[in-house]
């Protein structure tokens, strides 16, 4: 056989080959990037007695095509599997919308060895969010300049597993410079995040009444909110006092430090400056949003009068002011330390009592970590440690096993994770099992139970966190973003395609 005759063979079969095989991959390949997701097939159907819609908990195949659910079919039974339909059936599993968290800190760039884009995405997959919104603080820059906006979306570039908006920064150089907000807002950051108080990082300064009525103004103009950290120091008679080492191990002085005083003064500032914010006023379209609320006394008070009278404000709290009191921390355990802090049982309970009578409007994980050391854990000195909490990752599980404890139902748990946190967000494609949404799904076992500890894989960049030893319900099964599984029990997808999200 001459080499032209050869050649002429060789490609014969390999059409032959093609042909025969490329049905089979343009079914199960078509339109999707080569490692993204865990399961090889772009349309496909999960099935389960219970899937969660906006109508209830009710046995149903959820049609998934090209990233967006396409069917929600109510059946009894799992669909047929063919050549052309691959179905999951999760039995008694719960198929549920993706949680989006609105409230964490990626701290890349800059700050990478407390966290970051791939070892946070890693562990919110795992925990069952599919959106995370990164604030502006604790990263190198901070977002507060379209600059480092961009530097932020170009670190996250390819680095995350569940798709990442980002707030951008509220601080006293930007507030009154109008084109430095509006570049930071056109550049797509989703809204801004100011603090009241020092946020211990120093080129994120504090803000007053006056910056934030100038920020309202321009965030009227796009719709889209102001979270604030809402603490103003008050003075206090410890100031005037050196306190020694051996009180500073004590929760009980920290707790002191920080009483709920400063979130009700820095509430009743929000409040004030909402005023113009309802319907065809000044500021309309303007909305505040009071991050990590931990006082449930005047401070709530307030916030359910505001809204009555019709404020555009929405609150969060955090799951570790939800299951942790400060009677049960123990004097230099620094790993509880955050801000606002955990306060006594009493506290607590009346966060339950508020979140289930619909006056707190969501939950965020606050995910704060830093490198262990700042925890100054072997000194214990609650004055001098860093504050923030390390939970991401548990965030389904720990709320719906003390939720249950306290009456909160499913349906309610996923409005408080998913569906007001991805309005807050402007994240209407997302948030809930609806046709035509993002295919943002976690399909968990809420009676199956797990230990934070040995046995249990911990993908944060630091395993410490006031929650080991945790003994709680709930475990997850499957993760989707758009369509790609990219968790299942224990593996990740080997491509990280989650994507920055911008306001546009
Ligand atoms: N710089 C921070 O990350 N601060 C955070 N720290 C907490 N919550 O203790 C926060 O959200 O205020
Ligand atoms: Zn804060
Ligand atoms: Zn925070």
């Amino acid at each position: 056989m001459n080499s032209s005759l050869l050649l002429g063979v060789a490609i014969a079969i390999a059409i032959g080959c093609a042909s025969i095989l490329l049905p089979y991959f343009s079914d199960r390949n078509q339109g999707l990037n080569e490692g993204c997701s865990l399961l090889p097939h772009r349309h496909f159907w999960l099935y389960s007695k219970r899937v969660l819609t906006p109508g209830g908990i009710m046995p149903a195949a959820v049609e998934i095509n090209g990233g967006h659910i396409v069917s929600i079919v109510h059946q009894n039974k799992a669909p047929k599997q063919t050549k052309g339909a691959h179905v999951i059936d999760y039995g008694n599993a719960v198929i549920m919308p993706g949680l989006v968290d609105v409230h964490v800190h990626l701290n890349e760039p800059g700050r990478v060895e407390w966290e970051g884009f791939v070892t946070g995405t890693k562990a919110a997959a795992a925990g069952g969010f599919t959106t995370l919104i990164d604030m502006p603080l604790n990263s190198v820059p901070t977002t507060t300049s379209k600059e480092a906006f961009d530097m932020k979306v170009d670190a996250a570039k390819g680095r995350l597993f569940v798709d990442v908006g980002f707030w951008g920064g509220l601080v006293p150089e930007n507030a009154f410079n109008n084109t430095a907000i509006d570049e930071l807002l056109q550049a797509g950051a989703l809204g801004l995040k100011s603090f009241m108080c020092p946020s211990g990082i120093n080129d994120f300064g504090q803000t007053n009444a006056s910056h934030i009525k100038e920020a309202l103004r321009i965030l009227a103009k796009y719709q889209r909110p102001l979270l604030v950290h809402a603490e103003i120091p008050q003075p206090s008679e410890d100031e005037k006092t050196k306190i020694d080492i051996s009180e500073r191990r004590m929760y009980s002085t920290y707790l002191r430090t920080r009483p709920p005083s400063w979130e009700e003064e820095a509430i009743k500032i929000l409040i004030a400056v909402s005023k113009d914010t309802h319907f065809d006023g000044s500021k309309d379209g303007a909305h505040i949003h009071i991050a990590h609320l931990s006082d449930s006394s005047v401070s709530l008070d307030l916030i359910k009068e505001a809204k009555e009278s019709g404020a555009r404000l929405s609150v969060e709290t955090c799951p570790h002011y939800l299951v942790f009191s400060a009677e049960e921390i123990s004097d230099g355990d620094t790993r509880f330390k955050c801000a606002p802090p955990i306060r006594d049982v009493l506290n607590r309970e009346r966060l339950w009592k508020a979140l289930k009578d619909g006056h707190i409007d969501m939950l965020s994980s606050d995910h704060s970590p830093s490198s262990p050391e700042l925890k100054l854990l072997e000194v214990g000195d609650f004055l001098r440690a860093w504050g923030g909490i390390s939970s991401l990752q548990f965030g389904l599980p720990v709320t719906w096993s003390y939720g249950q404890q306290h009456g909160l139902q499913l349906d309610q748990l996923s409005e408080l994770w998913s569906q007001r946190p991805a309005k807050l967000a402007g994240q209407h494609k997302k948030g809930t099992i609806v046709t035509g949404n993002d295919a943002d799904i976690v399909v968990w076992d809420p009676e199956n139970d797990i230990q934070i500890g040995e046995n249990y894989t911990i993908y944060h960049k630091h395993p410490i966190t006031p929650y080991t030893g945790k003994h709680l319900f709930g475990s997850v099964i499957a993760t989707f973003v758009r369509g790609n599984m990219v968790y299942e029990n224990g593996s990740h997808a080997s491509t990280a395609c989650g994507v920055p999200i911008l306001a546009v």
